[in-house]
């Protein structure tokens, strides 16, 4: 069984941003700037938005945090992006999602302009995921699709299920993956014989949000298997997958933690010095 190390994949590709970060601010050029929202106090996000910071100052990204209060007005917060939006040095905007109750994240994520919608989330951006064209992707999905291309592992003409059907990953994954090439196949709720679809699948991608949800019983054997979830339950952090007894089946297959997370923000990076870049061209 192959090991997809996100962890160590995602260091690796931040070593090589930084180096390329510090090619450019050798020719004189500002540092890349990521503006970061949170509102309320969620534990996770509050996690996860630290994460990104250290992410973030490790490659010389410079990032500037914003900790609102979950009682913030819709208007507040709009003024903060349509400042953001017109602020030079910040190159990408991620607005931590979920947001508290009463506020219209679609609103909001419509409102960052869509050349520093980094988290790929702007219908502009999803429209140009959908068509082909060079846009931000999301990073979640994304991230997925290098650490598969990191392994050489190739979906092109395979079947590809994914299990969740989220405008964050499930969606935009399907879209990556046949733009890819390979045969997709997208389950959900209502699918109505999930196991026999999943039987059949070269490549499994499980974002349902449910712990343990796959089981060794509804993969081929020789699959590969990416796990999206993170289920905080009483045994600690848990994938979507049945990793233990899965691991004995799959060709490859990605832990949790250390699997498709550490990617996510990897990604995040990636796509604060496409912005960036663009930004400095204009
Ligand atoms: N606008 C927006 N953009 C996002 O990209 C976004 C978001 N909102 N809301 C929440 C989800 C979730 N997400 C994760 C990022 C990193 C880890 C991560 O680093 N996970 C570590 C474990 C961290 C832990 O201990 O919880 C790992 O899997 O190894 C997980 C999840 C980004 N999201």
């Amino acid at each position: 069984m192959i090991l997809l190390d996100g962890k160590k994949t995602s260091l690796e590709i931040r070593q090589e941003l930084k180096e390329k970060i510090k090619a450019y601010m050798a020719k004189g050029h500002r540092a890349p700037g990521l503006a970061v929202i949170l509102v309320g106090d969620d534990p996770a996000s509050q996690v996860y938005v630290r994460n990104k910071e250290k992410a973030c100052a490790d490659v010389g990204i410079v990032s500037k945090s914003f900790r609102l209060s979950a009682d913030i007005s819709q208007q507040e917060l709009e003024s903060l992006i349509q400042k953001l939006n017109k602020e030079s040095e910040i190159d990408g905007i991620l607005l931590q999602l979920p947001l508290p109750k009463g506020l219209d994240s679609q609103r909001c994520l419509e409102l960052i302009s869509p050349d520093k919608d980094v988290d790929g989330f702007h219908p502009q951006n999803v429209g140009k995921l959908m068509l082909g064209l060079p846009g931000f992707r999301s990073c979640t999905p994304a991230g997925i699709m290098t650490l598969l291309q990191r392994y050489n592992l190739d979906p092109a003409g395979k079947k590809a299920v994914v299990i969740g059907r989220s405008n964050i990953v499930g969606k935009p994954l399907a879209l990556l993956l046949l733009q890819a090439n390979a045969t997709v196949t997208v389950c959900h709720s209502r699918t109505k014989d999930l196991t026999k679809e999943v039987l059949d699948a070269d490549f499994v991608f499980a974002a349902v949000g449910r712990a343990k949800f796959v089981k060794a019983d509804m993969v081929k054997p020789g699959a590969v298997i990416v796990d999206v979830g993170i289920n905080r339950t009483e045994q600690g952090l848990v994938g979507d997958c049945d990793f233990e007894a899965l691991k004995e089946k799959a060709l490859a297959i990605t832990p949790v933690p250390g699997g498709v997370g550490p990617m996510t923000i990897a990604q995040l990076l990636v796509n604060t010095f496409g912005a960036y870049k663009q930004h400095l061209d204009l």
